[in-house]
């Protein structure tokens, strides 16, 4: 999904309804801790269906560095939890080192907000935007379209249409240490444009 965002030269100035990266209106929220799933997003304040609600910012890498970090952190993670958007062909976000609160928002197979992408002034960036209005207190979610990158996770998001596990789309590769070979990996790519892409490895015992 792509939408064009007034650019800079746009006449109706500051009153542009079109400007959502722009004025940056980020609703306010704050981190919960969920005993199922780490910790997860509410809002602060009642949200509107179509409100922009956050942007998902990160470092911006190409498919080259995501692939190799992913393979780095499936080798060294020892318990905690690896973000990265797959925005455009090589053009990832990757939110793990640096990032805002979005990255804390967790899936449901029944989400209230959705994930689009947005070009503002030639750039490409990422907006969370509220798919209904949203009650104050409400934990803010989207359907990752995970692509999941090791063994499945069980979905805890409690929806009655819940898929039970994390994601439908696998990257798949032959062995730990190995980068994704390039055949494999422009077929998935092509699959996770624009999905949340998410290295998770259970703490040791668990
Ligand atoms: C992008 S992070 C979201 C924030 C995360 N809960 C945290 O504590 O940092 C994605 C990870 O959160 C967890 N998660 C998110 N939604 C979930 C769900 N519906 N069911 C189970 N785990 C979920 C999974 O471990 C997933 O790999």
């Amino acid at each position: 999904m792509m939408f064009a965002c007034c650019s800079s030269g746009c006449r109706c100035g500051n009153k542009c309804a079109n400007r959502s990266f722009q004025h940056r209106p980020m609703k306010k929220t704050k981190l919960i801790m969920k005993e199922r799933y780490g910790t997860g997003l509410v809002t602060e304040e009642e949200i509107k269906k179509g409100d922009f609600v956050i942007e998902y910012v990160g470092e911006v890498i190409d498919d080259k560095t995501c692939e190799e970090r992913l393979w780095r952190m499936k080798r060294l993670y020892q318990g905690d939890k690896f973000y990265l958007c797959e925005v455009s062909s090589n053009m990832v976000i990757g939110a793990t080192n640096k990032g805002n609160m979005s990255r804390f928002i967790n899936h449901s197979c029944e989400p209230n907000t959705e994930m689009q992408k947005w070009t503002v002034d030639g750039e490409t960036r990422v907006g969370i935007f509220a798919l209904r209005d949203i009650k104050k207190d409400e934990e803010l979610t989207y359907d990752y379209k995970f692509v999941q990158f090791g063994d499945d996770q069980d979905c805890h998001c409690g929806s009655s249409n819940c898929q039970k596990i994390l994601g439908t789309t696998k990257l798949s590769g032959s062995s730990q240490n190995q980068h994704v070979k390039k055949k494999n990996r422009k077929t998935k790519c092509e699959n996770c444009l624009g999905q949340i892409l998410c290295l998770w490895h259970p703490q040791k015992g668990k």
